[in-house]
C-alpha cells in the first residue's frame, strides 16, 4: 500500500471536549442559525451576503477582517445578512497548490493535519465568540464536517465535489443551510439532483459508524459560472440564465426553493474587479422579476483586506494566496450599494 499512516487523528467527540465552544455563545449561535432559516422559508426578507476571503489562511488577517465586517453587518442589519466565509480547505484543480489551514496551519510550513484540524476549530470559535456572526465553510472532506458542526452556520459543497454521492448524503445529516454549487461543467441537473439527493434521508456509513439521516430542507442551489471544454467561462448570473434557472427548480417542487449567486470563479473569469458590476445586474435581475426576487436569496462574494492575489512566498498581510479577492474599501462600498438597492 503505498499510504503512510502517519498519526492517528482524535475523534471529533474528543477535539470538541478539548476546544469547546462556550455556553452563551452556543445560544447566540442558536438563535442567528434560527434567523437565517427563516430567510430560507420566506419569513424574513432580509438578502444574505456570503463574503470573505478565497482561503483563510491566516487568524490574525482573517479576525481583523471579519471584525471590520461586523461593524457593516451592525450597520445595514436591518436589510443584509452577513456570513463570513471562513474557507479552511480549499479544492484544487490539479491537486497541487495551497489546500488551506485545515492542511497547512502555516501556509510557509510543511502540512500537518492534525494541527490543521486544531487550528480550523480555534479560527471558527474564535471569530465566532468575537463578533457572533457563524461562517460558511466549504465542506471539502464530509467526513471531517464533525470537527465543526457546532460552529459552522452555513456550508457549500463545492463544484469539484456536488456530483459525489457521499457529500450529497453527508448535507442530508447537516440542520444549517448548505448550498449545492453547480459543477465547472455548468452541468444544471448535476446541481439540482445533488438538492433533491440532499432534501431526503438516507443510511450510510460516516465515520466507521451506520448512520441514518432525515434530510435537509435548507439544501439550495449555488451558481458559480462555468468553463467548457476549451477552457472557456461561461457565466450563469445573467437574466435569461437566473430565469431558466428558476423555472427548473421550481418545476422539481423541492423545500424551500433558493438561489446563492457566486460572483466570483467562472462567472467574474476570476476577475475579481468585475464582482461589483456582477453583483448591481443581479440586484437589477431581481428587481424586474418576481420570480427572481423571490428565489435569490443572496449572493457569494470573495473579498479580503487587500485586492489582488499572491504568491504564497509574498507574505502581503490580508492578500489571497489562492484566487484573486476585491479589497476591503471596494467591499464595504458594495455592501452599502447593496443594502440601499435590494
Ligand atoms: O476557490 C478557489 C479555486 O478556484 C479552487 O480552489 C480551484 O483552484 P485552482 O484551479 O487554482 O486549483
Ligand atoms: C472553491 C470554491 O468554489 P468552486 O467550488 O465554485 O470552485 C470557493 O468558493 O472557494
Amino acid at each position: 500500500m503505498g499510504m503512510k499512516f502517519i498519526k492517528k487523528i482524535p475523534a471529533a467527540d474528543e477535539i470538541k471536549e478539548q476546544m469547546p465552544l462556550p455556553e452563551h455563545i452556543r445560544e447566540i449561535k442558536a438563535q442567528r442559525d434560527q434567523d437565517l432559516r427563516k430567510i430560507f422559508c420566506n419569513e424574513d426578507d432580509r438578502f444574505i451576503l456570503i463574503v470573505g476571503p478565497c482561503s483563510a489562511d491566516h487568524e490574525d488577517s482573517v479576525c481583523e477582517y471579519i471584525e471590520k465586517l461586523a461593524q457593516v453587518q451592525d450597520r445595514v442589519k436591518d436589510n443584509i445578512f452577513v456570513i463570513p466565509r471562513i474557507y479552511t480547505n480549499k479544492p484544487r484543480t490539479t491537486g497541487e497548490g495551497y489546500k488551506g489551514m485545515a492542511h497547512q496551519p502555516d501556509p510557509s510550513k510543511e502540512p500537518d493535519l492534525y494541527e490543521g484540524i486544531k487550528a480550523i476549530r480555534r479560527l471558527h470559535i474564535k471569530a465566532l465568540s468575537e463578533f457572533y456572526m457563524p461562517a460558511a465553510d466549504e465542506m471539502l472532506y464530509p467526513e471531517n464536517y464533525t470537527y465543526l458542526s457546532d460552529v459552522i452556520g452555513y456550508n457549500a459543497i463545492g463544484a469539484r465535489s456536488v456530483e459525489n454521492q457521499q457529500h450529497r448524503l453527508a448535507v442530508s445529516g447537516v440542520s444549517t443551510p448548505v448550498g449545492m454549487k453547480n459543477p465547472t461543467s455548468g452541468d444544471l441537473s448535476v446541481m439540482l439532483n445533488s438538492i433533491v439527493a440532499a432534501q431526503q434521508g438516507h443510511s450510510f456509513i460516516y465515520n466507521g459508524w451506520e448512520v441514518a439521516t432525515t434530510g435537509n430542507p435548507f439544501a439550495h442551489a449555488i451558481l458559480r459560472g462555468a468553463v467548457d471544454s476549451y477552457g472557456r467561462n461561461i457565466p450563469n448570473y445573467h437574466y435569461e440564465d437566473l430565469i431558466n434557472i428558476s423555472s427548473e427548480y421550481e418545476k422539481r417542487q423541492l423545500f424551500n426553493p433558493a438561489i446563492i449567486v457566486d460572483t466570483n470563479h467562472a462567472n467574474s473569469m476570476k476577475l475579481y474587479y468585475e464582482q461589483p458590476r456582477i453583483a448591481r445586474e443581479i440586484l437589477m435581475s431581481r428587481r424586474y422579476d418576481s420570480l427572481l426576487k423571490k428565489m435569490i436569496k443572496g449572493l457569494m462574494i470573495e473579498s479580503y483586506l487587500v485586492e489582488g492575489r499572491q504568491g504564497i512566498e509574498e507574505n502581503v498581510y490580508g492578500k489571497s494566496i489562492t484566487d484573486a479577492c476585491l479589497g476591503w474599501e471596494s467591499t464595504e462600498k458594495l455592501i452599502y450599494f447593496i443594502a440601499e438597492n435590494i
